[in-house]
């Protein structure tokens, strides 16, 4: 059995050697200037103290303490050049949240033949540098040609030597649970399956990319990828990062530039969801697990699934799932849910996102959400929030290597006597790296007594995302450090590029805080490396504070003992930097320690083996509710069953299984005279016990089944009981509850009934049906129902009420009582000896329901588990229909009171012509 781990970029890649470039790695290499072309212009990476020029306006804080006209800048403006730290060679690793995507712009690797227009912030780059190369050749000055992919280029790539290296792009995190969860023995087998992160048109049809191919797949366990740049860089770079990118993380509803309605890079998105799912299908054997990853793969599920009927597959998001007001705005919104659907498993984060999802697609598919899950037309697909973690044990290892505490020996020299708020994180606008310079620019200006004492060290990854974003951070830093610092001083040190991994866990080690301002983030697994490197196993017992946003997922994991702030809040992140520098030894060691614990909790390798423990289980369950393997109802061994009991209890389902369905809002005039005789000739037998359970009114019940005359009753779900040869009925649920959620519940139906002509409400004893088969607009009619039902889910949940949304109507009904109170009332009373008919006293040993709708499917649930523990003797129970089931045997053609007559009159004479029977349902 293998994994299939499948991501968007595969742990590995290579990098080619070119005639005439040293080795990748090499020191000289370091020393190149990074590469230039037309998608990634050549730009100057600013040195470690370098303040940036300041172009325009940076945005402004409120304050109420303005002791100056502006509270952000001082009176002289100083700025100062202190010399560049010298960066060492590169570390082994990357740190968890790797680098920003480089696709397409390495001298090293291709170029990519993707001709989509380069964004307008790109054009513009290169027209200032055009404009400073005319300038410069004006003066005399020649530059160095910026590359541009041609035919040689693609020659010298086929031909050049390469290598097998670690990729910097890619999830990170991911990586290291899988890595920890094998290097325990939890994970056997396992494929990973990912594009190499490069452009590759210009090795298509060449030796060179099938010995690639070859060489992941043999020696590294890897699935390459292959798609044509145009795919890659239209999904990548357009779909993902300008339209879900976005949207999954708050940032489009009112945005005027958002371009979430505009889908041409759709068809690109699919194309390589599609490479993903075939590359897949190809390498599956039975008995193999699929799990997919993230945001970039949403469609491959479904894919796959549609090839691979029986595949177990897990999907898991990682990044944050929106509510679903904002995720309806997606044009392609069904679609994406769908392909998600195609998994048995889906992970997320946090239960906000797992409920937010339930919610879109109850919403958007009208499908039936449960705790566990969403109940489709044929399948159930199970959903689980399980938040990943780090791997301590491969952190704690790299700690301990030298570079770690040269860097720690470095750090304390230069930043002796000051306090150290560190940060990295990539410049993109949901990181928050704006709001969080100018919280501090205002902490600064508020508390003079900090200036001088305080360095906020900022590393910034930059993002394909260049934009004014840049610009305004980088004038930012450069106002506070041109208002604050002096010739030893220097309040913000902004690195514009990444650090290795040796200067990076130096940082964690040696802050006294870390100060996280993501607008939203799946998780933010630099806090969990930061509390683990705060133990003091190398530097000091540091125990520093975590300020950390409110809207990250590992928020949630922290109990409160992080600095919870708001980024929007200027002033309450300003304030919680305070708190941080200030707080008592005790009291950061107290918060600490519970952080720690949870960090500890929720490891990588934690995460990795529930989720495919969970797999293995939802599959199992979720085969066994299989149609396709739940037999079907033998009618001999049926036969047997009755004969060798007796006492028997029948439950029987109304609509569906004894007669046909019929619209919820006219009445049935009469059950077939059919079915009425087979209910008689059944009770004839005194062992026998029958009831039957229906959403209808006790009164319409009272009518279709006057004729016979022993028979028990469910009615409106649960909710009412008339026992068998009682002529009174019980009212099962709490009227005083009832009445109390009735009067919410109708204000909001109302509301939708407005808006929903030709649409009308039936008030029951204990449910509210809304009916919009006759509205004038069934389309528009349908909307509004759906919105109904999710407005009910959400604002009644308290009353312990649920709204279900059926064909043509939505139930609005209580959760406490059921068919299954109902039937596990019925039972215990007969159990107990309790029952009303004299005939009834002794205990059941025969007890079968028949039923096809999903409330049957809890009776049968319910049933099975008092066979399974040995409470009854002989347990029935069939499913009618074609839905997946719980029930033990199915009856695969629908049965109309016609067929299910057909064969209860076997049942009572005891008549097993098998074949022709079995051949018959
Ligand atoms: O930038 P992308 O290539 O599109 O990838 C998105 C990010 O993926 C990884 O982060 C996500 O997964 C992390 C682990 O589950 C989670 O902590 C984070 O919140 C998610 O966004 C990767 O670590 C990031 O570098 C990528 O930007």
């Amino acid at each position: 059995m293998t994994v299939f781990i499948a991501s968007l970029f595969l742990p590995k890649t290579v990098h080619f050697t070119l005639p005439g470039t040293p080795p990748r790695g090499s020191h000289s290499e370091k020393k190149q200037p990074p590469p230039a072309d037309d998608r990634f212009p050549l730009e100057r990476q600013p040195s470690l103290f370098q303040p940036q020029v300041n172009l325009t306006t940076p945005p402004h804080t409120p304050t109420e303490e303005r002791k100056r006209d502006d509270p952000f800048t001082n009176e002289d403006g100083l700025r100062i050049q202190l010399p560049p730290l010298q960066l060492p060679a590169d570390g082994l690793r990357a740190p968890i949240d790797r680098n920003s995507p480089t696709w397409g712009g390495r001298a090293d690797q291709p170029k990519s033949r993707a001709n989509s227009p380069p964004p307008p912030s790109i054009l513009e780059n290169i027209r200032n540098i055009q404009a400073k190369a005319k300038e410069l050749g004006r003066q005399g000055i020649t530059q160095p040609r910026t590359l541009v992919r041609s035919d040689s280029h693609d020659r010298v790539f086929a031909h050049a030597n390469w290598k097998v290296s670690s990729a910097d792009q890619g999830n990170g995190g991911l990586r290291n649970a899988a890595e920890a969860a094998s290097r325990e023995g939890k994970l056997g087998d396992y494929t990973w399956v990912g594009t190499l992160g490069m452009p590759t048109d210009a090795l298509l049809g060449t030796q060179q990319l099938q010995d690639i191919e070859d060489r992941l797949a043999t020696e590294h366990d890897m699935l390459t990828v292959f798609c044509s740049d145009k795919d890659f860089d239209g999904h990548y770079s357009h779909f993902c990062k300008q339209i879900l990118w976005p949207v999954f993380h708050y940032q489009i509803p009112d945005n005027p530039k958002s371009k979430a309605y505009e889908d041409h890079s759709w068809k690109y998105y699919v194309n390589l969801n599609q490479a993903f799912a075939d590359k897949i299908v190809k390498n599956w054997k039975r008995g193999d697990v699929v799990w997919v990853h993230d945001y970039h793969l949403l469609l491959v599920p479904g894919m796959v699934r549609k090839k691979l009927p029986d595949a177990k597959i897990g999907f898991f998001l990682h990044v944050a799932f929106p509510s679903s007001e904002v995720f309806r705005c997606l044009a392609v919104r069904k679609e994406l849910l769908e392909g998600m659907l195609g998994a048995n498993l889906i992970g997320f984060q946090i239960h906000e996102y797992t409920r937010h999802f339930l919610q879109t697609c109850s919403r958007l598919l009208s499908a039936e959400a449960t705790p566990d899950g969403l109940q489709l037309e044929d399948r159930f697909v199970d959903v689980l929030n399980l938040p990943i973690g780090i791997d301590p044990v491969s952190l704690s290892h790299h700690r301990k290597e030298d570079e770690v505490k040269r860097w720690l020996d470095i750090m304390r020299e230069r930043y002796a006597g000051k306090k150290l708020i560190v940060a990295r994180d990539k410049l993109d606008h949901v990181r928050g790296v704006r709001q969080k310079l100018l919280s501090y620019e205002l902490f600064l200006n508020k508390n003079p007594e900090w200036r001088d004492k305080v360095v906020l060290i900022q590393v910034a990854l930059s993002t394909s995302e260049k934009s004014e974003l840049d610009a305004t951070v980088s004038d930012i830093v450069t106002r506070v450090n041109s208002s604050w610092a002096n010739l030893a001083y220097q309040p913000v040190v902004y690195l514009k590029q990444d650090i290795d991994y040796a200067q990076y866990l130096a940082l964690l080690s040696i802050a006294d805080a870390l100060m996280i301002t993501s607008q939203r983030e799946g998780m933010n697994l630099t806090s969990h490396e930061y509390l683990f490197c705060q133990d003091g196993e190398i530097g000091d017992k540091k125990h520093g504070s975590l300020i950390l946003s409110e809207f990250t997922g590992t928020s949630s994991l922290f109990g409160g003992n992080e600095l919870s702030v708001n980024p929007w809040d200027y002033r309450a992140c300003a304030e919680a930097i305070r708190t941080a520098l200030e707080m008592g030894d005790k009291e950061k060691e107290r918060r600490w320690s519970k952080l720690y614990e949870a960090v500890n909790h929720h490891t990588g390798s934690h995460w990795f083996t529930e989720f495919m423990s969970r797999l293995d289980r939802v599959y199992e369950e979720q085969h066994r509710r299989d149609q396709t393997s739940v037999p079907r109802l033998s009618m001999s061994a049926l036969g047997q069953q009755y004969k060798r009991t007796d006492r028997r209890l029948f439950i029987l389902d109304f609509e569906g299984t004894l007669v046909s369905w019929g619209p919820v809002n006219q009445i049935i005039p009469v059950s077939p005279q059919r079915t009425l005789d087979v209910l008689n000739d059944l009770l004839l037998d005194d062992r026998n016990t029958i009831y039957v359970m229906s959403g209808r009114r006790p009164e319409e019940l009272d009518r279709l089944f006057h004729r016979v005359p022993n028979l028990g009753l469910i009615a409106e779900n649960g909710c009412f009981l008339k026992d068998c040869g009682s002529s009174t009925w019980t009212e099962m649920a709490d009227s005083e509850q009832i009445r109390s959620w009735k009067e919410s519940v109708k204000n909001i139906l109302t509301y939708y009934l407005e808006r929903t002509p030709g649409a009308e409400i039936e008030d029951r004893r204990c449910s509210l049906i809304f009916h919009y088969k006759s509205a004038e607009d069934y389309e528009a009619a349908m909307r509004q129902a759906t919105d109904c039902a999710s407005h009910i889910n959400d604002a009644c949940e308290e009353q312990h009420v649920h709204a279900i949304p059926l064909d043509g109507c939505v139930l609005v009904e209580p959760i406490d009582w059921t068919k299954t109170t109902a039937a596990a009332r019925i039972f215990s009373d007969l159990q107990d000896g309790m029952a009303p008919d004299e005939r009834h006293k002794s205990p059941v040993d025969f007890l079968m329901v028949i039923g096809d709708g999903r409330e049957d499917e809890k009776v049968f649930k319910w049933a099975n588990s008092l066979g399974g523990e040995g409470m009854v003797k002989e347990v029935v129970t069939v499913s009618l229909g074609s839905r997946n089931t719980e029930a033990a045997a199915t009856l695969t053609q629908g049965v109309s009171g016609k067929r299910f007559a057909t064969f209860l009159p076997f049942v009572r004479v005891g008549q097993w012509p098998r074949s022709k029977r079995d051949s018959q349902c």
